[in-house]
């Protein structure tokens, strides 16, 4: 469903590649993770996907298609079938539930009847029902990321993208975001999560994806994952750092603080 051959994506000259060398393939119907601390490029993965940005070298298949070679005039229709999920909900402020989901259907011109048929059924299918008239202002944090997932999969697309949906909600409520998620993968959606938190991840041991410096240092089925982990600095100085960067040849000098298990080692 999605496949990247060998992509590196280089924004600035002077900087390191924001992805390096990436080789990846996500199946049909799969849920995957995509890790890793702050800058190690899984925003940047996901604008490939849809072609926000392109690839430097390598290429980049999504649904069987090399995104290089859609003429920019077809690229619409590549992003409607990938739904998008933020971090910050984005909904239409001034239009209710029912019309903020609405909407994603009358931009792609379909007729009301249908959309009188499908929305209900997709409030429902997040957990929404009997909350269509609510305001944006009026819903919970959890709530409009249901809203914002509704709107994301009412057109039915393959490939769902979130990037890190539950970085603005507390750890009871991600647990009820993840739970659509899943429920939307078992109905064969592809999904494809950007995350830096651990807890969810290992909270549902899907695959994992770890990028650390913009290559991937890991990619597990039923993964884990440990966003940070103590270290002593060649100095002897303590700190908590990105367990992906202290794999990397960036953290020489440093040595991990393994098991995590004393008192004197929690940060
Ligand atoms: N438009 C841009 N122009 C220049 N550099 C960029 C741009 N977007 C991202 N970068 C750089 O590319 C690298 C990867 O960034 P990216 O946003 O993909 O990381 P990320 O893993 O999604 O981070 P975060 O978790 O903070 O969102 C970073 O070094 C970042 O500064």
């Amino acid at each position: 469903m999605i496949r990247f051959e060998n992509v590196t994506k280089v924004y600035d000259q002077k900087s390191r590649p924001a992805l390096d060398g990436v080789d990846l393939e996500i199946d049909r119907g799969d849920f995957a993770f995509l890790v890793g601390p702050s800058g190690s490029g899984k925003s940047t993965f996901l604008r490939l996907v849809l072609r926000e940005e392109q690839a430097t070298t390598g290429e980049v298949h999504v649904a069987g298609k090399n995104v290089a070679r859609i003429p920019s005039w077809r690229v619409p229709k590549l992003r409607r079938g990938i739904g998008v999920v933020f971090q910050d909900f984005r909904l239409l402020p001034n239009k209710d539930v029912f019309g903020n989901v609405a909407f994603a259907m009358q931009v792609i011109g379909q007729g009301r009847h249908v959309i009188r048929e499908t929305v209900p059924e997709v409030i429902k299918l997040v957990g929404l029902e009997g909350k269509e008239r609510r305001m944006p202002h009026e819903l919970s944090g959890g709530e409009q990321q249901r809203v914002a997932i509704a709107r994301a999969i009412v057109n039915k697309p393959g490939i769902l993208l979130a990037d890190e949906p539950t970085g603005n909600l507390d750890p009871a409520t991600s647990v009820g975001i993840m739970n659509v998620l899943d429920k939307i993968n078992q109905n064969g959606t592809t999904v494809l999560m950007a995350t830096h938190d651990d807890d969810i991840v290992n909270s549902m041991r899907r695959r994992v994806v770890e990028l650390a410096e913009g290559r991937i240092v890991r990619d597990e089925t039923g993964g884990e994952y440990t966003a940070m982990i103590p270290v002593v600095n060649a100095d002897g100085t303590r700190e908590l750092r990105p367990a992906a960067e202290v794999r990397t040849s960036s953290s020489a000098g440093t040595q991990a603080i393994a098991p995590f298990d004393s008192e004197e080692d929690e940060l």
